[in-house]
């Protein structure tokens, strides 16, 4: 039989742009035709010569087979994309491979993996593209994105591991917006229709300037001449109805955090009949937050073939464990170890006692410009500093979780805008922001977590810019967070102060399989221990809930279960 798609996929984008009324109507019309048998038939890739330079499109299998992470091994099909890896790089031999991989500190493991390609003209973007990409100073790929983009490209689900600020947004964002591109030349989205990529962050803080910036490439494609490309945000914190509408208009794209997703899709505001494209990022921190049980009922709600991409800093022994239940044939991508810090930044660690770091913060203050960027592991005290440093007038703004949402966004933005000096937060802003040029994070407390110590202090020194990191601790420190932390400046050639020499440990162990920090085992690290109490505490609540329903009526809530609201 026929396939119904074939047709649709021979629009091109100087159709469109042409004419492009009529080929929308055309296209509308066609899959309102064949909408049925498309639900029952496969499509086939398409090898066309003409579409050879912009032919992304995502061709699935349309196989009825459930996505549950748990039902992993029932998906019987991948994800497929007609992307191709150019001529001149499928006979490149592994040596050169090898050398060029070596040359940017790349390891790459799986099964056919792609070769590292230097240049976007060479990935194949259309000009139109690269153009947008020059104008927002991106010229040559770094380390991650010339593997990551022929990998995300080819339809391949990936591990993506790479420090902070080397670029992972464009890995995932740029072959979302041309796959829905892809989509939308050919088949028009209707009302209520999509997301077809959904991107899930761990803080309303990420998703927001995520969600900006696949808004910013749209807007951009647009100007270019390319159909419009709807992106929504779901994040907890903002009115539900304002997310709710805009998914009616039918979106491409949603960025989200694991909370509010989940729930608009347990709650069928949305369905994920189109999804075929999944990134976690920040994927450490996803699932490090208790998010595990929203992530797994979005993914869940896929229906099909899907393409996941994880992407993360560091790799603790959670992320590992997801990524086997979750990913299919993952390519996975390291670029450096997991979890090492990024090596342009100055890290400089200094004892201060509890008493005295306020003064000592103003001292640091002075060691560089701003924008600078302090972090603090509590709400309260972050208020507290944020109030002194406005009394020594300081233009200073903060962030936390205990802030209303659009308090929030504004600490972000004015920082972002360069409005404000400085930026008082808790680990919230630590968690995939892009600030430009922060010359200094100040670690007023030292993070109870190595990995948060690498995401706090990558919010300098991106991109190749040097930055500078200091950070207060004494006694009230753990001994092995302080190992680590040796550990760490150990392996980025940094200064040990004294007091951090005389930590000592076993070098030779090869560090926490669980946790990922360098100076201690997972016999004794205290991030596990915690994660066990957690479990307990959770197991023993659950039970005592169990033994109370014996105890009480039929109608009580706890008996009750409240029907779902039904799914579109
Ligand atoms: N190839 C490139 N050339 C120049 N600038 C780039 C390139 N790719 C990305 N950038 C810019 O680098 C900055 C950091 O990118 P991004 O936020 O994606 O990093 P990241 O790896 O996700 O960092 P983190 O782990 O901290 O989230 C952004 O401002 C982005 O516009």
């Amino acid at each position: 039989m026929q396939n119904p798609n074939q047709n649709l996929s021979k629009i091109t984008f100087d159709d469109l742009k042409s004419n492009q009324k009529s080929l929308l109507e055309k296209a509308q019309e066609m899959k309102s035709k064949q909408v049925e048998q498309y639900e029952e038939e496969e499509e086939i890739e398409v090898e066309d010569p003409e579409l050879d330079n912009m032919n992304f499109m995502t061709v699935v299998k349309n196989t009825a087979l459930g996505g549950l992470i748990e039902r992993k091994e029932q998906i019987k099909e991948k994800v497929k994309t007609t992307w191709r890896i150019p001529r001149t790089y499928r006979t490149v031999n592994q040596r050169e491979i090898q050398k060029v991989l070596k040359k940017y500190n790349v390891l790459m493991e799986g099964q056919n993996t792609p070769p590292p390609i230097q240049s976007f003209e060479e990935m194949r973007f259309p000009k139109k593209i690269i153009a947008i990409l020059k104008e927002k100073k991106v010229k040559k790929p770094t380390p991650i994105q010339m593997v990551g983009l022929p990998t995300v490209l080819l339809g391949r689900d990936m591990i993506g591991i790479a420090p902070t600020g080397q670029g992972k947004t464009i890995v995932f964002l740029l072959p979302a917006l041309i796959m829905a591109i892809e989509h939308e030349m050919n088949m028009p989205l209707f009302r209520g229709e999509g997301p077809l990529a959904i991107v899930i962050v761990p803080s309303h803080e990420l998703a927001i300037q995520t969600y900006d910036l696949a808004c910013y490439y749209s807007q951009k494609l647009q100007e270019a001449g390319y159909p419009q490309i709807r992106c929504c945000l779901s994040i907890g914190g903002m009115d539900m109805m304002q997310q709710i509408a805009q998914v009616r208009e039918g979106v491409h794209l949603m960025v989200g955090t694991p909370g509010r997703t989940s729930d608009m899709v347990e709650k069928g505001k949305f369905n994920m009949n189109l999804c075929r494209y999944i990134v976690l990022d920040e994927a450490d921190r996803l699932l490090d937050m208790i998010f595990e049980k929203e992530i797994r009922n979005i993914i869940d709600h896929v229906p099909g073939a899907r393409q996941t991409l994880l992407f993360s800093s560091t790799m603790p022994k959670k992320v590992q464990d997801f990524a086997k239940q979750a990913l299919i044939d993952p390519i996975i991508i390291n670029v450096g170890r997991a979890g090492q810090v990024n090596l342009n930044v100055i890290q400089e660690v200094e004892y201060v006692k509890q008493e005295e770091k306020l003064q000592q913060l103003i001292s640091c203050l002075q060691k560089t410009k701003p924008p600078v960027l302090i972090f603090c592991d509590k709400s309260n005290d972050v208020d507290d500093i944020h109030e002194y440093l406005l009394l020594k007038g300081i233009d200073v703004t903060s962030l936390h979780g205990g802030k209303k949402q659009e308090e929030r966004t504004k600490a972000m933005k004015e920082f972002q805008q360069s409005q404000k000096d400085v930026l008082v937060a808790t680990d919230i802003g630590a968690k995939g922001l892009d600030f430009p040029n922060v010359q200094h994070v100040i670690n007023f407390d030292m993070p109870k977590e190595i990995e948060s110590y690498v995401h706090r202090i990558g919010r300098t020194g991106r991109l190749g810019k040097t930055g500078r990191a200091t950070t207060f601790v004494n006694k009230q420190q753990d001994e092995n967070i302080l190992s680590d932390l040796k550990m760490l400046l150990i392996e980025a050639k940094q200064p040990i102060p004294h007091f951090l020499k005389q930590i000592t440990h076993d070098s030779q162990s090869g560090g926490c399989g669980f946790c990922g920090g360098l100076g201690h085992t997972i016999h004794n690290c205290n991030k596990l221990e915690q994660q066990k109490m957690k479990a307990l505490t959770v197991s023993a609540q659950q039970s005592s809930k169990e033994e109370l329903k014996q105890y009480l009526p039929d109608q009580h809530p706890l008996k009750v279960s409240i029907p779902l609201v039904k799914k579109d």
